[in-house]
């Protein structure tokens, strides 16, 4: 009997080189039985939204800018922004949320929903019964340089001396950013005389690999709860 595929939301806002990783490694021996149900951008001309149209099969996309947001709901604000989004994201059900170069810091309005800690309104298959999975690739090594631009802020630190490798890795999500627990981790030290664009291509090449080492190692963390987070049934 074929078990139901693991189902992967996939969070971009830029190229998606690393989407398109994952999306090649499905249902190969380094992803198996995993479909991706929808990629989510915040960025409407984010190339990753392409890749997932271009897919086969093609994986559902949808966009939810902030900016945009907040212009067209008067009176509502970033928080209901985040709400939003986790609507969005439970409606393809997940197994797993993968954040994949997403750039907005999510507040607790989407990680409690993610949770199960706030319950949507809306219909019952938004319902959860445990925790979704929330993992974010992050080029640096924990605790060294949290938050946007840090493979610059790396490779600065790197031409003043102050340090000799950085590296990627992926976390958990938590409230506080990057600073969740690491689930695959990957060092990568300097070259002497290498250009920023050189490391940021060996950097690169590492988040391909770990991002799809660390799905598949949380989705198989999950599966050994071997329930969806979703209500099997309609609520009575
Ligand atoms: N609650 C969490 N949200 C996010 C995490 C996390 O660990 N916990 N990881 C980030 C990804 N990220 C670094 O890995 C990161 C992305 C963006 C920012 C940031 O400062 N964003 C600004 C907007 C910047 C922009 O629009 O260009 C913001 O959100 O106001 C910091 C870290 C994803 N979310
Ligand atoms: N703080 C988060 C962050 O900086 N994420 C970074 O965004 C890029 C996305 O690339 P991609 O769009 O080609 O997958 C990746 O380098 C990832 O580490």
């Amino acid at each position: 009997m074929t078990s139901a595929k693991r189902r992967i939301v996939v969070l971009i806002s830029g190229s998606g080189t690393n989407l398109q990783a994952l999306i090649d490694a499905l249902n190969t021996p380094a992803l198996p039985n995993a479909e991706i149900t929808l990629v989510l951008s915040n960025r409407k001309a984010a190339y990753g939204l392409t890749r997932a149209t271009q897919a086969n099969p093609p994986i559902p996309t949808a966009y939810l800018a902030l900016q945009p947001f907040l212009k067209a709901n008067s009176g509502k604000t970033r928080e209901d922004y985040d709400t939003e989004v986790a609507k969005i994201v439970l409606k393809a059900k997940p197994d797993i949320v993968v954040l994949g170069g997403w750039m907005h810091i999510l507040g607790e309005n989407f990680l409690n929903v993610l949770e199960g800690k706030t319950k949507v309104k809306g219909e019952d298959e938004m319902a959860i019964t445990r925790p979704v999975a929330m993992i974010n690739l992050h080029p640096a090594l924990p605790g060294q340089f949290d938050g946007a631009n840090a493979i610059e802020r790396a490779y600065e630190a790197f031409t003043q001396g102050k340090i000799t490798k950085s590296g990627a890795m992926v976390h958990k999500v938590v409230k506080d950013v990057d600073r969740g627990e690491p689930v695959v981790v990957r060092e990568i030290t300097f070259e002497v005389g290498e250009s920023l664009e050189q490391y940021e291509t060996r950097l690169h090449a590492v988040e391909h690999e770990i991002i799809v080492q660390a799905t598949k190692k949380v989705l198989d963390e999950v599966n050994l709860v071997s329930v969806s987070p979703f209500y099997c049934c309609p609520q009575s």
